[in-house]
Order: C-alpha cells, then structure tokens, then sequence
C-alpha cells in the first residue's frame, strides 16, 4: 500500500533485548572501557575541561656587538648597534646589516651616469636633456661625456660621483654580524583570566642573563644571531650577502589550572623570504642611507646601500583554565560514541563472526511489527467514493466499532465489504473476526448459533 511505502503507517521505537551471554557482556564492558579511556586521554591531551583565551603582547628588541670591517677606499672601520641596526626598527622586528655599498664624499654636482643606469652615448645629440628615469641617479644635462678610457655616457645632474656598483661584495663585508647577540623582551597578557607574564622570567637575575646560551638553555632570551639562522635552516654567510627575512616565533601554550600551572614560552626559528638566491628574481633586501657633513663650506654625503636581515618577531599562544562549563559540554559530546558499542556487537552477531542460528534469533527478537489499534487516516482517500463514506465514518475506531456501521454482508456486496475491512485492517482476511464478518449469512434453520455480532 502507499502509505507503507512511504513510512507514514508506521511508527518505529527501540525494543531493548538482553542476551544473556558471558561473551558479549565482556565484550561490551571491554569496549565501553576502552572508548572511556579514550575519551580521557583525549580530553587530558587537548585540555576540553578548560577554557581558553588568545594571547596579547608587546616586543622589544636590542642588538648588541662590534665588528670591524676594511670598507674599500674607507679603510678599517668599527661598526657598533648604532651603525649596523639601520635608520629604524619596526615594531617587532629589528634589523642588522651584514654588507654594504658604500660611496663615498658624494656632492651636488654633474658628473656621468653609469653605464648600467643610464644610456650609452656618442654625442651631444644621443642624450635628452632633461631625461630622467626610474634607474637613473639624476637629471640628463644633455651632454655626452666619458665615463671611463672605453665608454661615453649622458651626464647627469646628481649627487656625483654616482653609486657604481651594483653587486654586493662577498664575502660579505659584516658577515661577523654572526656573533651580534640580540635581547628580546615579550610582554604578554591573557585577558580573559587578567594573567600578565614576560619571557624574562621572574627566577632569572643579572648574572643568568649574561651568561646564559640558547644552546645550553632554550628559555634564554637573548640569542646570538648565528644560532638564530642556523635553526632557521640557514648560513649566515650566504644570508649576511644579499640579506633577508628570519622569523623568530614565540609561542606560548599556558596552563593556568592551580595544580599543573605552567606558562613559559617556546622559541623557533625560519627564515620568511624565497630562500634561493641564484633562482630567485630580486633576492634579498636591501635599502639606501646616507651621512652628511660639511666639508670645506660644501655639503657632502657618504651613501650606504645597505644589504641585512631582517627579523621579525610574531607571538601567539594561548591560555587554559579548568571551566565547569566546558567540562559538561565535552562529556556531553562524547556520550554518543557508546552506541559505537552496540554497532560493533551488533554487527559481529549479525555477521560470520557469530554463530548464524544465534545471529538469527538475535535478529528476530530485536525487530518485531505490531500492529496499531487506530486506523490510519490517510488510508482512506484510496478507496473507491461509496467505501470512502463508510471508512471515514469509522476511521477511528476499532474492527469491532466498525460492525455496526456496515451493511448486512450479502453475496453481492461481500467484495464491497472485503475491500472496506482490508484498508481498516491491512491482514483483515488473516483475521478470524474479519472472516466471520465476510462469511455468508447463515441460515437461522440450518444453525442454531448467530454470528458473534
Ligand atoms: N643584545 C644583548 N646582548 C646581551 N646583553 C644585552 C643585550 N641587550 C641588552 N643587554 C643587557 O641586558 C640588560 C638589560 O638591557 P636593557 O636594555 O633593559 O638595559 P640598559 O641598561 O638600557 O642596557 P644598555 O646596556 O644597552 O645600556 C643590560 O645589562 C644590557 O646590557
């Protein structure tokens, strides 16, 4: 029938049946224990009993160390904090030139461009006055003049004479920047549970903090800036040539629960850049700085194209506190993986893995159809329109209500009536009532006995 084949004629509950048996009670209890205990580890591992919040901070950086470099056409130079940190830092990050270009008592002035920047020339009439471009060091005069014993470039009015080389030297010229040791200092707070803390940790004093090495102790927080490439997968000497990106990552994973409290952090390293330097198309990172002076009434200025690292400090982390709360919600949520229990027994009864005769009576006894007393109404719109009038009349009640109501059972109209009985009770013709209704009336000579109703 339709509504059967659409499930609106049934109703299915769970029947609860006990097997009484040693195997699958134990199997039951060993599966049980086992998803407890998974369930524990899990919740120890991950902290589900704890409420978390994001960590908030502030960084600061200092560099300290002395290299002493032999600057071509300078001579030795001694380079400290001030000279080698750049012009600015960053919040979060601090800079450390490792090589540089330097041109020196440079003035206002004309003087030829260099052939890489500007134009090769013959005459006057191959340079526009005027011209300037992106790569240019100043402004065309119009003039064509000698650059060297070979080559003829446009002048330009500039800061002359004009940067000439454009590779950076190598070795680099600070690569004992490497030994420069950096002090960061990282303020956090974890809002939610007001916990303020630093990485310079309260059992740490003057005479720990001069002498401590990140090699010896990972909760340092000054480090030397060859170990810090060095973790990051790097050479400090083929870095410090061209310069780049190092990321310096500090993580914090606090415990704040009274009994297992632990907040330190966890340092790691790696460099941010494209890390290849002959494949890679403008490698590095660079950037321009000049020192000016007076010199004889004129301005002069030394340029500084200075190459270096980078470093850019990045905090994340967050905290933990037990939370009543969160507890409830992941027991709850792990309530459900019990029936994972009775899948799994199910399905081996259900399967070779048990004996087929018990796997069959198992079967019989966990499913069982009952039939409703009450009609389904949606039967009735099935019907033919003379059958319809007297089910919905009785739709509601029971075989025995409905007896009343119907015609006497004659030879013409006992189809009629078979039809009307099987939709009030789908197994009517298996029913003894519903045959004793269809049956033909009996002869009251013939038998001294009247139907039942
Ligand atoms: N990069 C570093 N390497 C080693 N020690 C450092 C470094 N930076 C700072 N320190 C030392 O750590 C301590 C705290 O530094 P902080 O900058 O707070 O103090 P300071 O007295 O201003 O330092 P400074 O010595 O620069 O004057 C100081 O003794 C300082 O010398």
């Amino acid at each position: 029938m339709p509504c059967d084949l659409f499930g609106f004629c049934k109703y299915e509950t769970n029947k609860l049946v006990r097997i009484q048996s040693v195997r699958l009670g134990s199997l039951k209890w060993a599966l049980n224990t086992a998803i407890l205990v998974v369930i524990c580890i899990m919740m120890l591992w991950n902290r589900n009993y704890q409420q978390f919040d994001l960590v908030v901070s502030s960084v600061t950086a200092k560099v300290k160390g002395v290299a002493q470099t032999n600057l071509p056409g300078v001579g030795n130079v001694v380079w400290d904090v001030v000279d080698y940190s750049g012009p600015s830092q960053d919040k979060n990050s601090f800079f450390v030139v490792t090589n540089v270009i330097v041109t020196q008592s440079q003035r206002q002035g004309k003087c030829p461009e260099v052939p890489s920047k500007g134009r090769l020339c013959r005459t006057d009439k191959d340079c526009e006055k005027g011209h300037w471009d992106q790569q240019s060091h100043g402004i065309q005069t119009g003039s064509c003049v000698k650059f060297d014993v070979l080559k003829k470039t446009c002048e330009v009015s500039a800061w002359c004479p004009v940067e000439a080389k454009t590779k950076p030297p190598r070795p680099a010229l600070l690569a004992a920047a490497e030994n420069f040791t950096v002090l960061i200092k990282n303020n956090i707070r974890f809002p939610a549970f007001n916990y303020i803390r630093r990485n310079i940790l309260p059992e740490m004093n003057d005479a720990y903090l001069r002498s401590c090495q990140r090699t010896g102790d990972p909760l340092c927080p000054i480090f030397r800036l060859g170990d810090i490439v060095r973790e990051a997968g790097e050479k400090f000497s083929d870095i410090a040539i061209e310069g780049g990106v190092i990321g310096i990552q500090i993580k914090w994973d606090c415990n704040l629960d009274r009994l297992s409290r632990r907040c330190l952090p966890r340092y790691s390293f790696r460099r941010l850049d494209e890390k290849e330097s002959n494949k890679t198309l403008y490698p590095g990172l660079n950037f321009r700085y000049a020192k000016y002076n007076i010199v004889n009434g004129v301005e002069e200025r030394t340029l500084y194209k200075a190459f270096g690292i980078r470093f850019d400090v990045m905090v994340f982390g967050h905290a933990g506190k037990f939370s009543f709360i969160q507890l409830i919600i992941y027991i709850g949520s792990t309530l459900s993986y019990y029936a994972l229990t009775t899948v799994l027994i199910d399905w081996l009864i259900g399967t070779s893995c048990y004996s087929a005769e018990v796997g069959q009576n198992y079967s019989e006894k966990k499913v069982e159809a009952v039939q409703d007393k009450q009609k389904c109404i949606l039967c009735v719109s099935y019907v033919d329109e003379n059958n319809i009038r007297l089910v919905k009349r009785s739709q509601k009640k029971s075989l025995q209500d409905v007896k009343p109501m119907l015609v006497q059972p004659r030879e013409e109209n006992t189809g009629h009536l078979r039809a009307v009985l099987s939709l009030l009770q789908p197994d009517a013709n298996a029913d003894p009532k519903a045959e004793q209704l269809l049956a033909p009336k009996p002869d009251p000579n013939s038998s001294p006995r009247r139907p039942a109703w």
